[in-house]
């Protein structure tokens, strides 16, 4: 697949206000959750990127219908047509197993193909299946299908191995309809969760306990459409927190939530940034260098995965020496090679990364792997001395609203380039 190309000037200070958007880790289980009510649910604040296109187009697929009016996101998850997704657009986005529990709730069967291993690991859904399994649901793997249907379901203890997101939310999802209480434990505890149980309330459901280690849904009958609008997107804040770091500049980053990035904002002063809060946004500014520290990523309220690459990006320039360790997903460190060739000292050995500080970094051509390894070398490629072509701008596109617009305002130099030859976002919602 042809992709696009950024071609960016290094070393441009940036300035100004960024306005950060709904997070897209909350905007695709909450799209999802709308398969739970007859009717029109209306999100606010979903933003426009490649996951969410792909996430309506699997909710078009089974029979809803998706709409937005300003800005609102409607959905409307009348009668269903079906309860299978078509394998290509399964292999467009993990995140859209996250129908299995809506489907099952409201339906009882639920039939797509297993999403394979990613750039970044190799993530697999046993706790999404066990939890589902207790709830009663019968499933079927065959010829790289999952195949699940139930009678009834019935509320159940579940005790996750692992804190995953994906498996808290569509536990969660399944069990609002379920018979009796269901407990998960060693749940998620992620700012996306508690997101989701909101809108799950507003819909009628009986949810408590998201934010903690222990969840409680008492099942009901029925739900019904809602309104809710998505929390921002802590990882597009943070993503733009070491973007003025990095180019030694001064931004206000509005629509924050300054409590779902203590994580990144311990330790960007710790690197010696200056964070400043203000009530729904974050002043960073930053004159001399920076700092060389250790981190561990871990689930929330650790430090986010998500933000390891960006973070790496940004410590390959800093004084010292600093160590990261990626405890979450076994092959997220693709980032390296790229950065290496931008003149950064990483040496990889198994899950940590050593890091020796280099006094700048030089433009190359580079390529992402994966979003948030393209968000880091699109960092990097903007505090890099002279010119920096970065290939496959694709896979920001799933998670980075508006980059170009965003950051030429910011006073960035930057051009997209399209392999069809036009240089304009292909986002066409
Ligand atoms: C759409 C979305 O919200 N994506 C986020 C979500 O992904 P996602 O929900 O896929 O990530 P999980 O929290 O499930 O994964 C965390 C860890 O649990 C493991 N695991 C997960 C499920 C399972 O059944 N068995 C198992 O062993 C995974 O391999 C991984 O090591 O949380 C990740 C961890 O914060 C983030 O990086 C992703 O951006
Ligand atoms: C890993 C990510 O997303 P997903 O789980 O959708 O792959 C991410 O947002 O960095």
């Amino acid at each position: 697949m042809a992709m696009d190309r950024y071609v960016i000037t290094g070393k441009q200070r940036l300035e100004g206000s960024i306005r950060v958007s709904g997070a897209k880790n909350s905007s695709l289980p909450l799209l999802a959750a709308t398969l739970l009510a007859e009717g029109t649910s209306s999100l606010l604040g979903i933003p426009v990127l490649a996951d969410i296109k792909h996430m309506i187009e699997v909710l078009e697929s089974l029979g809803c219908r998706a709409e937005r009016q300003n800005e609102a996101m409607l959905i409307n998850a009348g009668g269903l047509e079906s309860c299978e997704v078509d394998e290509a657009l399964m292999r467009q986005m993990r995140a859209s197993n996250l129908i299995l529990g809506p489907l099952l709730a409201r339906y009882g069967r639920v039939k797509i193909s297993r999403p394979g291993g990613c750039a970044i690991g190799s993530r697999p859904m046993d706790q999404h299946i066990k939890g589902l399994q207790l709830l009663g649901v019968r499933v079927k793997e065959k010829h790289g299908y999952i195949e699940a249907w139930a009678d009834h379901l019935q509320g159940a203890d579940v005790y996750l191995d692992v804190p995953s997101v994906g498996a808290t939310e569509n536990i969660m999802m399944a069990a609002v309809l379920a018979k009796g209480t269901t407990v998960i434990r060693n749940a998620a505890r992620e700012p996306e969760i508690v997101d989701l149980q909101n809108f799950l309330n507003k819909m009628g459901a009986k949810v408590r306990g998201a934010g903690m280690d222990v969840l409680r849904v008492d099942g009901v009958g029925a739900l019904h459409p809602a309104e809710h609008t998505v929390i921002p997107d802590r990882i597009e804040a943070g993503t733009h927190m070491i973007a003025a770091v990095m180019t030694k500049g001064d931004v206000v980053i509005e629509n924050v939530i300054p409590e779902h990035l203590e994580p990144v904002i311990a330790k960007l002063r710790q690197a010696g940034a200056s964070v400043t809060l203000l009530d729904d946004s974050v002043r960073v500014k930053q004159q001399g260098g920076i700092r060389g520290v250790d981190l561990k990523t871990m689930p929330y309220p650790g430090f986010p995965t998500d933000m390891q690459p960006q973070f790496m990006a940004m410590l390959s320039s800093a004084e010292g020496t600093s160590i990261i360790t990626e405890t979450i997903f076994e092959n997220r460190f693709q980032h390296v090679d790229e950065l290496r060739r931008m003149g950064a000292q990483i040496t990889v050995e198994g899950r940590t990364a050593i890091i020796r500080g280099v006094k700048s970094l030089d433009g190359a051509f580079v390529e992402a792997t994966d979003l948030r390894a393209g968000a880091a070398l699109f960092l990097a490629a903007l505090a890099a001395e002279e010119a920096t072509v970065l290939e496959k701008v694709d896979y920001i596109d799933r998670g980075y609203e508006k980059l170009e617009e965003k950051y030429c305002h910011l006073g960035a130099k930057l051009l997209r380039v399209s392999k069809k030859g036009r240089s304009e976002t292909p986002l066409d919602l």
